[in-house]
């Protein structure tokens, strides 16, 4: 007979994420944009402050505009990457220029910012710095919004990446870790799994037919290392993760 601790193992390995189909990109980054800032908000009410962990890449633009117009307390929340390219705020790649450019406007302006880049030749040159940095963030976070690359990459756990084991172990204590990977361009510094997992709301934000195809392989059984998204679709708790795709 089935006690009740196995009837609570069966309702999580039959939890799906939850995929919230939009028209449009426009329509998905409005709701996107309207949900995240509930949950901020509510977080302000309740402990007076939130953190929002978001990523960087081309997809969120549409999002972040409509996110910086929402009139949430913004002095009250701390916005943080989920990853970074090592390149200075100067650089067309840098994640941290475009949450500036698109995110941190408007009323979003006086969210403080918290960027991973450091003048540093290498992100291992200021590994410990970085690491404080993380480690000083309240957890959990409140809201935490990642993409997703075709080949199956969230955040900078890329296929082949040669950190990639120590990034997507779920005991890790580290907060962050440097990464490389053929075809992820300059070294990155991402966060560990335990910390974008750790969050109140977990969205994964993608676009397009070919990456809802991506999503939907990543879903069926099959390596971790493939197809990293995995990693987080696979992590406990993970039946709180919110999908939210436009055509
Ligand atoms: O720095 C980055 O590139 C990311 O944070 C990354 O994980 C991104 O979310 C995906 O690569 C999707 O990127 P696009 O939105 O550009 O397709």
């Amino acid at each position: 007979m089935a006690g009740p601790g196995t009837n609570r193992i069966e309702a999580v390995l039959t939890q799906s994420p939850t995929l919230h189909r939009y028209d449009s990109r426009e329509d998905l980054a409005e709701a996107l944009a309207a949900g995240v800032a509930a949950v901020l908000a509510g977080a302000i009410a309740t402990r007076g402050v939130a953190t929002l962990a978001v990523s960087g890449g081309s997809t969120p633009k549409r999002f972040f505009e409509r996110l910086a117009e929402t009139e949430i307390d913004w002095a009250s929340v701390t916005v943080t990457l989920v990853d970074e390219r090592w390149v200075p705020e100067t650089s067309e790649r840098s994640n941290a220029a475009m949450v500036r450019r698109h995110l941190l406007t408007g009323p979003a302006a006086s969210a403080h910012f918290l960027p991973f880049y450091i003048d540093a030749p290498a992100p291992e040159d200021v590994a410990e710095e970085l690491r404080l940095r993380f480690l000083r963030l309240a957890r959990p976070f409140d809201v935490t919004v990642l993409g997703m690359g075709t080949d199956g990459h969230t955040a900078s756990f890329f296929p082949q990446a040669d950190n990639l084991a120590a990034a997507i172990d779920p005991d890790t204590r580290e907060p962050v870790t440097p990464i490389r990977a053929p075809g992820a361009g300059e070294p990155r510094i991402t966060l560990t799994l335990p910390l974008i997992v750790d969050t109140r709301f977990l969205a994964l934000h993608i676009e397009g037919e070919e990456k809802l195809a991506v999503y939907e392989a990543a879903m069926q059984p099959g390596p971790v290392d493939a197809m990293p998204v995995r990693a987080v679709l696979r992590a406990p708790r993970v039946e709180k993760l919110a999908v939210f795709w436009a055509p």
